[in-house]
């Protein structure tokens, strides 16, 4: 180790750094069962492994290499990487990849999903992007388009998979990384595919941004206080929206498009968007809201329009939205019967039933079982004459068809006493203390 006081002082202020950011996290780092440490090998990740084997218990510490098979040296780095963890005494594993190509797109994807893979709940998995990054990612998103979001850049902490993935030391620079490496004498990889200019994430590492730091040398500490106000003010936007969304999001978990109507056109964006972005972790792009505007929201009134996102499918009836896992809608494997005798939410694989005490409604739960709707099921709905066909109670209740199927219904034995959201049957109703029996969709 190379002393000199100015080093000293930049391997002080990444220790400094590094515990500041694990502290700034909620719940507080000593709780945390494993760290994750990416380690891909090179320079920021080396700082990373030497700063968590010196400030974080070596019981809790874990190292993970993605091999990502794209280049000759993939299996040295793979090596370089163990050795560096069991010179430091800390458990070590490879995971293999196979992107689909040879871009920086699919193998940024197939890690993140390595990593969301070897994520337990508790852990937290440790990167070592930088200022630099942060800038990049910036620069690269306005040249591309963004947002509030995309300006934010990426944050010290967002959650991944069932865990968390923290990055202690985005505030710091490339350069004090630099030092620090050189202080502590630590070796690292230099993969010659970041000298590519080609790529253009390279390009404004080597071509833009060093005319912009020689120009404005403030400029990474800038842009990161840029991108946390831009975080902050979108935290809030959020906030408002959760309040408007209650308006237009019924029991059912559906968009309501009369109530969304009411709204001025930008709010209406907003709220459609956040609308997706809560019921399935998607955000939507500008294009993709266009596509949805006109193939879905503007389609005729008879059609029954879908769009497919991603593993879900939209889809607008009788004036609303709904946002589903695709191929469980039509109904398939799926839990048919579910004993449900006692107040709680009963999972289904498909949606839920809520059972709640209430001052009206079932009079009891005592042998009560949820069972799938298999057609030709008829009850005498509370308060009516007559019996009629479950079929025709889903069809006023305007439920949609893809629902219907496999409708969920409450059964004492033979005898169906209610319809989730729809009824409670005759003879089976309390005026004077009951259950609510509500269905909704994930
Ligand atoms: N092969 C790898 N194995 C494990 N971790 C890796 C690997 N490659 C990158 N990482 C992690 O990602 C961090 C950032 O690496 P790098 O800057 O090369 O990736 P990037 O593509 O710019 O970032 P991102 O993956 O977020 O887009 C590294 O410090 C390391 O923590």
């Amino acid at each position: 180790m190379k002393s000199n006081p100015e080093a000293v002082a930049v391997l002080k202020k990444c220790e400094r750094y590094f515990l500041q950011a694990l502290t700034s996290i909620s719940p507080p780092h000593v709780d945390v069962k494993r760290f994750l440490i990416a380690h891909s090998g090179g320079l920021d990740s080396q700082v990373l492994l030497a700063l968590a084997s010196q400030l974080l218990p070596a019981s809790k510490l874990y190292v993970v290499h993605i091999n990502h098979h794209l280049q000759g040296e993939a299996s040295q780095w793979a090596e370089f990487s163990y050795r560096q963890a069991v010179s430091r005494s800390i458990r070590h594993t490879v995971m293999d990849v196979f992107p689909d190509d040879g871009s920086e797109n699919a193998a940024r994807d197939a890690r993140y999903s390595a990593f969301e893979q070897i994520i337990q709940p508790g852990d937290w998995l440790l990167m070592g992007h930088h200022a630099d990054d942060q800038a990049e990612t910036i620069l690269f998103r306005m040249l591309r388009g963004a947002g509030l979001l995309g300006l934010s850049g990426m944050a010290v902490t967002r959650p991944l998979g069932i865990g968390r993935l923290v990055r202690p030391l985005l505030m710091l620079s490339r350069v004090e990384l630099e030092q620090a490496a050189d202080f502590l004498e630590l070796d690292y990889i230099n993969d010659p595919s970041n000298q590519d200019i080609v790529y253009d994430r390279n390009f404004l590492r080597h071509k833009v941004l060093p005319s912009l730091k020689q120009r404005w040398p403030q400029v990474l500490e800038r842009w990161q206080k840029n991108a946390e106000l831009m975080a902050e003010s979108h935290d809030l936007l959020e906030t408002y929206l959760d309040t408007d969304l209650m308006l237009c999001v019924d029991s059912l978990g559906c968009f309501n498009l009369q109530a969304w109507e009411g709204f001025e056109p930008p709010k209406r964006r907003a709220l459609l968007r956040h609308w997706i972005y809560r019921r399935t972790g998607h955000r939507i792009n500008q294009n993709q809201l266009q596509v949805i505007t006109v193939d879905v929201l503007q389609a005729k009134a008879d059609a029954n329009p879908v769009y497919q996102l991603g593993e879900y499918a939209l889809r607008r009836f009788s004036g609303r939205l709904y946002l589903d896992l695709d191929g469980l809608a039509p109904l398939g494997s799926l839990r048919d019967e579910v004993p449900a005798g006692s107040e709680g939410v009963y999972d289904l694989g498909d949606a839920t039933v809520h059972i709640s005490a209430a001052s009206v409604g079932l009079k009891t739960l005592s042998g009560v079982v949820i069972k799938r709707r298999k057609g030709g099921e008829r009850c005498r709905p509370q308060g009516k004459k007559h019996s009629v066909s479950v079929k025709k109670l889903l069809q006023e209740a305007a439920i949609p068809p893809w629902y219907r199927a496999n409708w969920p219904l409450l059964y004492v034995g033979d005898e169906l006493v209610a319809v989730p959201s729809i009824c409670i049957c005759e003879g089976w109703y309390s005026e004077k203390s009951g259950f609510s029996v509500l269905w909704c969709s994930f």
